[in-house]
């Protein structure tokens, strides 16, 4: 097999807040095409390494590479082939989602078909709807939109299905999961340990600042089933989140 294209490569990142050591040392890469995750625990550092990717924060130290670009030399160039999600404070109230959409691409200087947009993340029959209007689930889509505005080689999505109900949550994977399918890269964290299992093509774990471990999931369980691991109690086949989908249905709610 080909040996996988680095599209971000991470080497030695290091930053510290005041005399606080945030992040220690870490280095990654992430292949072309794939789905990324960094997982850990509040304040391991996730949050703080996806914003000096993203050229929004400054590091301490290390060499960041995307698309070849340096975080360094190349910061402009960098923001012109990512997508990153806006703060909801950016959404004027007055504004619908068309309008809104209008107003972004104008602020990336990009020409987009609004509709088109809002079709890619089933959001059609809100066109004319406010932001504060939707519901959870219908907010991330909408803000997964705008990410996509500036047709970007690599999105990061920073913890996108927390709050969300187990079917806004699944609906939410299978959008991530097109993304990527369509060629687009993607960098997201997030805390459940399910949705990596699920979406993530590879994931980091990060505590502390450091990364402890990097694989895919089914090597990481894979090797802790060979080093002789057994769950205690026998797993059920399901669990209660089946039986809610299962009574629910696994449809687009439009909430
Ligand atoms: N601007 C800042 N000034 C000082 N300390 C900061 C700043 N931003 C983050 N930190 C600290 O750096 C550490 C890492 O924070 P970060 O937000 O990157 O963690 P995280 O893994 O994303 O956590 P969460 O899952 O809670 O979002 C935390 O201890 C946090 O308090």
């Amino acid at each position: 097999m080909d040996q996988p294209h680095a599209i971000i490569s991470v080497r030695n990142l290091i930053k510290n807040y005041a005399d606080f050591n945030a992040v220690k040392g870490i280095s990654f890469d992430v292949y072309n095409h794939e789905i990324f995750g960094l997982l850990g625990p509040n304040g391991a550092g996730k949050t703080t390494t996806l914003e000096i990717i993203e050229t929004l924060r400054e590091k301490t130290s290390g060499e960041i590479y995307v698309d070849g670009l340096s975080v360094d030399k190349d910061a402009n160039a960098i923001k012109r082939i990512i997508g990153v999600q806006l703060q909801a404070a950016g959404y004027y109230p007055n504004l619908n989602l068309v309008e809104l959409l209008e107003l972004f691409a104008g602020l990336y200087g990009v020409k987009v078909k609004p509709m088109e947009m809002l079709e890619k993340v089933n959001l059609q029959d809100k066109a004319k709807a406010k932001y504060k209007a939707l519901s959870g689930g219908q907010k991330q889509r909408f803000s997964i939109a705008t990410t996509l505005l500036n047709s970007p080689k690599i999105i990061f999505l920073d913890e996108p299905t927390t709050g969300l109900d187990p079917q806004a949550r699944r609906n939410l994977w299978d959008l991530i999961s097109e993304i990527r399918d369509q060629g687009t890269t993607i960098v997201l964290t997030t805390h459940y340990m399910d949705e990596a299992e699920q979406l993530c093509d590879r994931v980091a774990f990060v505590e502390s600042g450091k990364i402890i471990a990097l694989d895919s999931p089914d090597n990481l369980i894979d090797q802790l089933i060979s080093s002789g691991f057994e769950r205690k109690k026998e797993v059920k086949k399901a669990n209660l989140e089946d039986v809610f989908i299962n009574l629910t249905g696994q449809q687009w709610r439009e909430g």
